[in-house]
């Protein structure tokens, strides 16, 4: 074979490869539409990296510990605040029942999202970007930009802080969109506020609700007040080899909390617990919350930021809406003084696992 054919046979691969990634980048749900029968290359996962490697995993179905919010908040808190606390530490997650929020309001952050991915790719590909700091983000896989393996995963993510500021910026289509996400986004900053005093009781940090002296305790919550919240609603369209890849590859969140509203008849959600991979079963009408990597920072290492991934399956498309919250941009994250101890030194590791930064959140 003379070097000029070699050479033509590359360039003509390295073209297709390039034309291929660009339809990549248009995600998943648009690259369905135009029919596929199998998973493309882009999106196989190293033989190790694949789902169903052990048979172990995701053979068990994982009810996670419940806490209850209304519990939380009547004369049962210091009990509920210790299951808290144990869920923190083993699981890294809970599930939160009772917790306040309209169903309605529900309902209409989901229909919105799912209007959403339902627009013509034309008028969803106008938020696409590469800036990650933008307020409106449209976008396919975890890390479009860095990934070599591609996700099953397309989503739109909505910075909601300060809402004056980014609401504009907001997509106008569908008409309902802007108003369910102002209405979603106020009830779960106050929900996720609610249970970030009850971390910090839990951790030791403020006083039981019955001794604390409001002042104190409002100083501690400010920073928490003025934090980001992101809403980041994820699309996994229904694959034709779902044991070749993942719909999010093992992550864990980077905030404090993640309120996530997983899809109620689709189950995908797997995280890891004592050293494999189960299947959350999602109850009813309620969040699934998880330790992030600032809370495991902050917390020195006593709460888990745990690692999860996402399956998708063959017959149905899957939904959920995650919010994630920390504290303000700029913000220094490190564990609290109040927890490092000579029997509890500063743990530098818990610092090393993030993997999804806002750009501007310094750590050390
Ligand atoms: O879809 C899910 O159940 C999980 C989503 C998730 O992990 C995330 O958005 O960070
Ligand atoms: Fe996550």
């Amino acid at each position: 074979m003379s070097p000029a054919f070699v050479l033509e046979v590359q360039t003509n691969r390295e073209e297709e490869e390039l034309v291929e990634s660009h339809q990549y980048h248009d995600g998943v749900k648009h690259l369905c539409e135009r029919g596929l029968a199998k998973v493309p290359r882009k999106y196989i996962l190293p033989a190790l990296e694949r789902p169903f490697i052990s048979k172990k995993d995701g053979a068990t179905n994982l009810k996670l510990p419940v806490i209850d919010l209304a519990k939380l908040q009547g004369p049962d808190r210091v009990h509920t605040l210790k299951s808290l606390s144990k869920a923190c530490e083993e699981y890294g997650f809970f599930q939160l029942i009772n917790h306040g929020i309209a169903s309605e309001s529900v309902l209409n952050m989901f229909q919105a999202a799912r209007k959403f991915f339902e627009l013509p790719f034309e008028e969803r590909s106008k938020y696409m970007s590469k800036d990650q700091s933008v307020p409106v983000r449209y976008g396919t896989s975890f890390n479009q930009n860095k990934d070599s393996v591609f996700c099953w995963r397309d989503f739109l993510k909505l910075s909601c802080h300060p809402l004056s500021d980014v609401l504009p910026n907001w997509p106008s289509s569908p008409a309902e969109l802007r108003q369910a996400v102002v209405n979603y986004s106020k009830e779960t900053k106050s929900l996720y506020l609610m249970l970030v005093k009850a971390v910090l009781e839990s951790l030791g940090l403020v006083e039981t609700a019955e001794n604390a002296d409001e002042n104190d305790s409002c100083d501690h919550l400010e920073e928490f007040e003025d934090g980001s919240q992101l809403i980041v609603a994820n699309f996994y369209p229904s694959c034709p080899e779902p044991d070749l890849t993942l719909g999010m590859t093992p992550h864990s969140d980077y905030g404090f909390l993640t309120l996530l509203l997983p899809d109620e008849e689709v189950k995908g959600l797997q995280i890891q617990h004592e050293g494999r991979w189960v299947t959350v079963e999602p109850i009813p009408n309620s969040f699934v919350v998880n330790v992030g990597d600032h809370l495991e920072i902050f917390s020195n290492g006593r709460y888990s930021s745990v690692l999860h991934r996402v399956l998708v399956n063959p017959f149905k498309s899957r939904m959920s809406i995650a919010s994630l919250h920390s504290l303000p941009f700029n913000s220094m994250i490190r564990p609290s003084p109040k927890l490092i101890s000579d029997a509890n030194p500063r743990q530098p590791k818990h610092v090393q696992r993030i993997q999804v930064l806002l750009e501007d959140t310094q750590i050390f």
